[in-house]
């Protein structure tokens, strides 16, 4: 038993199921198990905590009520067992008057056990799907939360501590190492980028770039990791609990029947058993973590071949879509194969061992029967002796594999653990350590200005940390309309993601004198998502307004802008929820102006607008400026045609090399 368990701990915590870490082969090998070893015993006590909310949970009831229903179906199998050893004894005597009560109870018993059976199977369920449903209402909190799913997808770098949090929202500096080490390089003239990051490095409080935020395929993390771990455990966790006494049992039984020999032959065919299995076992278990990867992969592509699906076949890329999907399918069913040839071996040993195992209990009682233990035995006895002896030595067997089976189905919840616990702990860190920044808002009365920023400079968060911005100053204030504009790449949507919080890489301050989440942004890409023509307009609220002076509006701007035909799509109901999707009906214009009308229906007195006229003609375009005045927002947008020039107060132009000018176009 105990070389079992330490298998099934070994085969964890050598990480056989996981792609070693680069870096990490020369590292000690003890320590590393240790390592995972503790790592596995963290996560699970951070799951155990959302599987068992309280002790009045329904979880907490349902596996009780599973405990004490396995308890009983092991005292049923039991007895159920025995009846064979009774009808051979019945039947040998021809005894008819005990035939009939014998028949009654043994149907009793097997209805008995059917249901108990029955119960048990539909109670693990139960019990996965409640599971299931704690862990995953809890995990899309935390990934909603904060932001956490657009940091978990995005190729960004954590900070490794709080004194790194850059940005500074009130009058007192907070990251005075950073920020007094890059203003004593700009007092000194110097500008390059390589100072500021050697500053960075020496000062101690640099960025941790060995820690990236990025987890593979958090989706299929919350999807189906979360669902075959809960199942995993639901299954086994109760039979890991009885197991022992059952094979105390069990074993008691056999002994009294043939003494030590009883047991002892079930645990030496048992470990020759277990240690060729384990072999055997250990490499599918890796393979098997590759391959629900290389799965995840597989339906990534897919997915991503749906959402692109009209620019692939403008581009009439077909040929190299099919040559990538094709070279993913390939490597994924090549380790299909691989597992498949493995199974088979493992299986025929399997089938070899289940026959022997059918007939190891005559051989052993083979040894007193023919050494005259039984002599004193009529042929009925012995005959149900014979019977009861080989369902006990067979069961016996049977749960010494089973539990076997459950041991090494803890490799499997250890690895769905870990992937899960991964990502519980990657947004607990989101949220608890500085990547996230907490906006605040300077008490002023100046209400007519919306932020003030000041010796900005804006790094890319990841592993270069190339500088964008630097040393920018500039203030946002009622009726300036503020256009930015610049190269391509050169950190103009960059800017808007440190406004809006997405960003901490940076130093310098960003004051903000109205209330942060105030501020409306149109982000690059529109976005839409399923839900009817009014919740589209009305996006990101949740509470839609119904009135009819909005209702009125929005029938207006739907004329005005060319959208009138949107309502034959949903037959004139603002309100129905039509089968299509949004985003594949719409044309990229349609998008930027049916986007545009979330503006005038939030009417923001502050808006961040992003290439939000992009694709629509120059016409509408100055009709959609217009409508921005008349709604009295004050905006800051970026924009590359001339033609914008005329809507905004301050031109915000980033130059070559990270620097700016600023001035006025009236
Ligand atoms: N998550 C990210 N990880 C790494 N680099 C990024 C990330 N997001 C943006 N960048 C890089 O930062 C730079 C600035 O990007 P940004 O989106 O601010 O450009 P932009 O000026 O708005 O360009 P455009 O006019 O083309 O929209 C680009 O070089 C881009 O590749």
């Amino acid at each position: 038993m105990f070389s079992l368990v330490m298998n099934a701990i070994f085969n964890y915590i050598r990480g056989d199921e996981y792609p070693e870490p680069i870096g990490s082969r020369n590292t000690n090998k003890i320590s590393h198990m240790l390592d995972s070893f503790k790592k596995f015993l963290k996560y699970l006590n951070k799951i155990l905590k959302y599987l068992f909310p309280s002790f009045k949970s329904a979880s907490t009831f349902l596996f009780l009520f599973l405990l004490i229903d396995v308890v009983l179906l092991e005292f049923i199998v039991y007895r159920v067992g025995l009846f064979s050893g009774r009808f051979y004894k019945v039947l040998s005597n021809r005894d008819l008057d005990s035939f009939w009560p014998l028949a009654l109870t043994s149907i009793s018993y097997i209805i008995v056990n059917a249901l108990m059976k029955s119960i048990k199977d539909f109670i693990t369920n139960l019990l996965g799907i409640v599971w299931r449903k704690y862990i995953t209402f809890e995990i899309h909190e935390s990934y909603f939360m904060s932001k956490n799913f657009y940091y978990l997808q995005s190729q960004i770098f954590s900070e490794n501590s709080k004194e790194n949090v850059n940005i500074l929202v009130d009058e007192n500096p907070k990251d005075v190492t950073f920020s007094s080490k890059v203003n004593n390089r700009r007092l000194l003239g110097t500008n390059s980028v390589d100072p500021i990051l050697n500053d960075l490095n020496v000062s101690g409080t640099n960025f941790d770039c060995s820690e990236k935020l990025m987890l593979d395929n958090p989706d299929q993390r919350i999807t189906q990791d979360v669902k075959s771990l809960c199942s995993s455990i639901a299954n086994i966790v109760p039979l890991i609990l009885i197991s022992p006494f059952v094979i105390g049992w069990y074993g008691y039984q056999t002994y009294k029947t043939v003494g030590y020999s009883g047991p002892l032959a079930v645990v030496v065919y048992f470990l020759i058993w277990a240690m060729i299995n384990g072999p055997l076992t250990a490499p599918i278990a890796r393979v098997i973590y590759k391959q629900d990867k290389k799965e995840g992969d597989f339906r990534f592509r897919h997915m991503n071949l749906r959402m692109n699906a009209e620019s692939i076949a403008f581009y009439d890329s077909n040929k190299i879509e099919l040559d990538k999907m094709n070279h993913s399918l390939n490597e994924l069913l090549n380790i299909s194969y691989r597992k498949n040839w493995k199974e088979f071996i493992l299986k025929l040993f399997i089938n070899i061992s289940q026959y022997f195992g059918g007939i190891l209990a005559y051989l052993v009682l083979a040894i007193p029967i023919f050494t005259h233990v039984y002599d004193d035995y009529t042929p009925t006895d012995l005959a149900q002796l014979i019977s009861n002896y080989s369902f006990k030595c067979q069961y016996l067997i049977y749960l010494f594999t089973r539990l076997y089976d459950i041991l090494n189905e803890i490799s499997s919840i250890a690895g769905n653990t870990r992937r899960v616990g991964e990502l519980i702990e990657q947004m607990n860190e989101i949220k608890n350590k500085s990547f996230k920044v907490g906006h605040e808002i300077v008490s002023t009365e100046t209400k007519d200005k919306c932020f003030e920023i000041e010796n900005l400079t804006v790094k890319i968060p990841d592993f270069n940390r190339k500088v964008l911005i630097k040393n920018l100053n500039f203030e946002f204030i009622k009726n300036q309309n503020i256009l930015i504009s610049g190269r391509s790449g050169c950190g103009k949507t960059s800017l808007f993601r440190c406004i809006n919080g997405l960003w901490n890489s940076y130093s310098g301050k960003i004051k903000f004198y109205n209330e942060p989440r105030s501020i409306f942004y149109l982000p690059q890409n529109s976005y839409f998502n399923s839900g009817s023509l009014l919740e589209q307009i009305a996006y990101p609220s949740n509470q839609i307004l119904q009135d009819n002076e909005i209702i009125k509006n929005i029938l207006d701007w739907l004329n005005l802008f060319g959208l009138r035909y949107l309502l034959d799509r949903v037959n004139s109901d603002l309100n129905l929820v039509p089968e299509f999707n949004w985003s594949s009906i719409l044309s990229a214009g349609e998008k930027q102006r049916l986007s545009f009308l979330r503006v005038l229906y939030h009417k923001p007195k502050f808006a961040l607008l992003d290439e939000f006229t992009s694709s629509v003609d120059q016409e509408t375009e100055a009709l959609m400026y217009e409508y921005l005045n008349k709604i009295e927002c004050t905006f800051m947008s970026i924009a590359h045609r001339d033609t914008v020039r005329k809507f905004h107060q301050i031109e915000l132009k980033f130059l070559n090399d990270s620097n700016y000018e600023i001035k006025s176009l009236v």
